[in-house]
């Protein structure tokens, strides 16, 4: 069985919907999709867009091959030999647009725009929330951390725990997008080209007969790279006294002792305790790590409590989002086109005001400040209309709250989202790790720090551009008079 083909990574449903297209001959007809989400995760105020290349990758090997195809034909006696045909001729022929991965992105401004015939719109609808909501979010979560620990350095540890392997590498690729230093996972390090790093495990210390043995022996096989964990017996009365013995053989060899891991116990009281011998028997460059369950909240925590903690290394709380494991970003049809080969607006209507979506086939723009530098808004607009593109004056209308409309003057407009795919071509470089994770950070400073905060963070502003508020109104007229 070929395992890395994901043409049959869908719900059955979308397989279904192509069947029926197909059936009815509708199958070519144009369809504009769109994808976003409704609400920020973890209470943040903005959250890190991540997936975009693995997309890219899912949409440049889309084939339906022998075995996947006689799978289907099994799986459902309708399948006309004439739609496993057409599936089997299968290539992606339409347009994607997307912002740029380590773009910050905020509730209901479309950060994906699929515009293909509907057979494969709908198709690919799956995979890309699948790829977009997972690494999203743990961008996200590991901003956060980032916030909390600006200067420090950052190890991502969480493979063991994360919810298998691609949820690992993928994770361990968006934490290093969102500021994180390096992976403990090596294949990551392989795929990306992202940096990794790693100590030892307890069992490194039982495999011998003491600690002092095991540290000596550890720092003798690998002596430019070594961290030793120092909690296995006793951190105070036994890990750190030998770990300095290892300190003071590898100095005799011209050779440094990188750093101490805490795994267990008070890490803020044991930290300031540790730094306090490391230092006084000479050793102050001897960095120190911490893991055990950590997070945004006890990295903060402990460095209230003035902890000595160096490096954080963070595994399961980040790899699996724990406080939020899912994102629940969405991909709604906004335009399909009619008899006239024109594009027209749909709507989905809901009881609940905020799943009402917005219809019609539209542009972001992210309005900057031209005075402080800042962001204001995001603006969507409808394709067809002008004004954020030519800089003229905009009215940032909030019919919820009119007192907050305000009208902006001197502002630079940036489009949001990018050509990625034009006519099934993929047109868009993606751009190397490095360079995003750079992008990311450089990001971040457009945001004042209100709506960057990580509790209860300012609401950033979102506005529909009012032709796209007043189309809105008419096709909710339209279905409740
Ligand atoms: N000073 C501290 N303040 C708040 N939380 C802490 C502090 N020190 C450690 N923690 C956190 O408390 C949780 C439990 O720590 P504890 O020392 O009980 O570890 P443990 O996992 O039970 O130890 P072991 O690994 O030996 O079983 C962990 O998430 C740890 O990161
Ligand atoms: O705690 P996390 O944030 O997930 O970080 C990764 C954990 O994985 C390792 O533990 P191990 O697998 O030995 O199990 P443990 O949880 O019992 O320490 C390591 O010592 C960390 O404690
Ligand atoms: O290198 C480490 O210390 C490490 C790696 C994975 C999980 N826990 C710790």
């Amino acid at each position: 069985m070929n395992y890395s083909n994901l043409s049959l990574h869908t719900d059955k449903y979308q397989i279904n919907m192509m069947y029926a297209h197909w059936v009815q001959g509708s199958l070519n007809k144009k369809a504009v999709f769109e994808a976003y989400f409704r609400k920020l995760p973890f209470g943040n105020g903005y959250a890190v867009f991540a997936g975009l290349e693995r997309i890219v990758h899912y949409i440049q090997h889309l084939k339906f091959d022998d075995e996947v195809i006689d799978y289907l034909r099994q799986q459902e006696e309708a399948y006309q030999e004439g739609f496993l045909e057409e599936l089997r001729n299968f290539r992606f022929t339409g347009c994607i647009r997307a912002v740029p991965e380590g773009t910050l992105v905020f509730p209901n401004v479309p950060i994906i725009r699929v515009e293909a015939r509907i057979f494969e719109a709908q198709l690919i609808e799956t995979a890309i929330l699948n790829f977009m909501n997972y690494q999203t979010l743990i961008a996200t979560k590991a901003s956060r951390i980032k916030q909390v620990a600006p200067h420090d350095m950052l190890l991502e540890f969480g493979t063991r725990r994360a919810q298998e392997a691609d949820a690992a590498v993928w994770g361990a690729r968006a934490a290093y997008i969102a500021g994180f230093h390096a992976t403990s996972n090596l294949r990551a390090g392989l795929l990306f080209g992202i940096p990794t790093k790693g100590t030892h495990a307890h069992a490194w210390i039982q495999a011998h007969d003491t600690e002092e043995e095991a540290f000596a022996k550890f720092a003798e096989a690998l002596p430019d790279q070594v961290s030793l964990l120092v909690d296995t017996y006793d951190t105070l009365k036994s890990g750190v006294p030998n770990a300095i013995k290892t300190a003071k053989l590898l100095e005799a060899k011209g050779k440094k002792l990188q750093s101490i891991r805490l795994d267990s116990g008070d890490l803020a009281l044991i930290s300031k305790e540790a730094r306090a011998m490391l230092d006084s028997a000479g050793f102050p460059y001897v960095k120190i790590i911490a893991s055990n369950d950590l997070d945004e909240n006890l990295i903060m925590n402990l460095k209230a409590q003035g902890a000595r903690i160096d490096v954080w290394g963070v595994g399961t709380q980040l790899i699996t989002a724990a406080d939020q494991p899912s994102l629940g970003g969405i991909y709604k049809l906004v335009a399909k086109e009619n008899k006239d080969g024109d594009y027209q607006p749909v709507i989905k209507i809901s009881g609940n005001p905020e799943k009402v979506s917005n219809p019609g086939v539209k542009e972001t723009y992210r309005l900057l400040n031209r005075q402080s530098g800042r962001a204001e808004a995001d603006y969507i607009a409808l394709g067809s209309e002008e004004e954020a593109r030519e800089g003229a004056p905009l009215l940032l209308f909030d019919p919820a709250t009119p007192y907050r409309s305000k009208t902006l003057h001197d502002y630079d407009s940036v489009r949001l989202l990018h050509d990625i795919y034009v006519n099934g071509e993929l047109v868009y470089e993606l751009p190397a790790v490095e360079a995003i994770r750079a992008y990311h950070e450089s990001q971040l400073t457009l945001f004042r720090p209100e709506i960057r905060r990580m509790l209860n963070p300012e609401e950033y502003r979102i506005t529909l551009s009012r032709k796209a508020w007043d189309l809105k109104m008419e096709l909710i007229h339209e279905y409740h008079p």
